[in-house]
C-alpha cells in the first residue's frame, strides 16, 4: 500500500461539505500517510476559528495563510492533504498542488446543502439563500476543480469508506498516465 503513491502526497480538492477532511483522514489511515487540513492549520497558527478570521480579518487574509500554509505542506511526502474548498481560487496554489496527485471529489449541491445546513462553521454560506450560493460556486469554481487529476463524480450516498476504495483503485491508472510522478 505504501507504494502506491510512490511516496509522494495526496491533494483533496473540492467544495465545502464534499468530504475532504472526513475522506482525507481515512485515506491516511489506509496509507500510513501523515494527515494534513489546510483549514486546521489555518485555525491552529491564527489561534482563530474561520469564522472569527473571516470576521475580523476579511477572506482576503484567509486567502493569503491559506497559500502560505499549502505552500509549506507541498514539501512534504507521503502525506495526505485536505484543502479548504477554495483552495483552486488562486493560481499559485496550483503550482503547490501539483507537487502531489490532486483529486476532486465533486458532489452535488443539494447534498453539500444537506450536510451543512446546520453547521455555523462555513462563513460563505452565511447568505438569505445557502443552497443557491453553493449552487452558484459550483457553477464557477467546476472548470478549476475540472485540473485535478482524479474526478470522482460522487452521488453523496458513498460512504467515506467507500470514497476512499474509490480512490485507492483509481489511483494506479492515474499514477500510469502522470509522468511527473513517475
Ligand atoms: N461520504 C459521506 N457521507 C455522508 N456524510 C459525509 C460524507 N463525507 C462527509 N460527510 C459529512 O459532511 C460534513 C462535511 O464533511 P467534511 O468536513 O469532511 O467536508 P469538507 O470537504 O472537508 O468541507 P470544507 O471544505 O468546508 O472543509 C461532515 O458532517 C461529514 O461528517
Ligand atoms: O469553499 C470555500 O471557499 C471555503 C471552504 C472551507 O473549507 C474553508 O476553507 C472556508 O470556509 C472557505
Ligand atoms: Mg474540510
Amino acid at each position: 500500500m505504501n507504494n502506491t503513491l510512490k511516496n509522494c502526497s495526496l491533494f483533496l480538492v473540492g467544495m465545502m461539505g464534499a468530504g475532504k477532511t472526513t475522506v482525507g483522514q481515512e485515506l491516511a489511515k489506509r496509507f500510513n500517510y501523515r494527515f494534513f487540513d489546510t483549514d486546521t492549520l489555518i485555525e491552529r497558527v491564527t489561534g482563530t476559528d474561520i469564522p472569527q478570521l473571516f470576521a475580523t480579518q476579511g477572506e482576503e487574509r484567509f486567502r493569503q495563510l491559506e497559500t502560505q500554509i499549502l505552500g509549506q505542506l507541498s514539501a512534504q511526502l507521503r502525506s495526505v492533504i485536505s484543502t479548504g474548498g477554495g483552495i483552486v481560487l488562486k493560481p499559485e496554489n496550483w503550482g503547490y498542488l501539483r507537487h502531489g496527485i490532486v483529486v476532486w471529489l465533486d458532489v452535488p449541491p443539494e447534498v453539500l446543502y444537506d450536510r451543512l445546513k446546520t453547521d455555523e462553521t462555513r462563513p460563505l454560506l452565511k447568505t438569505e439563500n445557502p443552497l443557491e450560493t453553493l449552487q452558484k460556486l459550483c457553477d464557477r469554481r467546476q472548470s478549476l476543480y475540472a485540473q485535478a487529476d482524479l474526478h470522482l463524480t460522487l452521488t453523496g450516498a458513498e460512504s467515506p469508506e467507500k470514497v476512499t476504495d474509490t480512490v485507492l483503485t483509481q489511483l494506479p491508472r492515474i499514477l500510469k498516465s502522470n509522468s511527473v510522478h513517475n
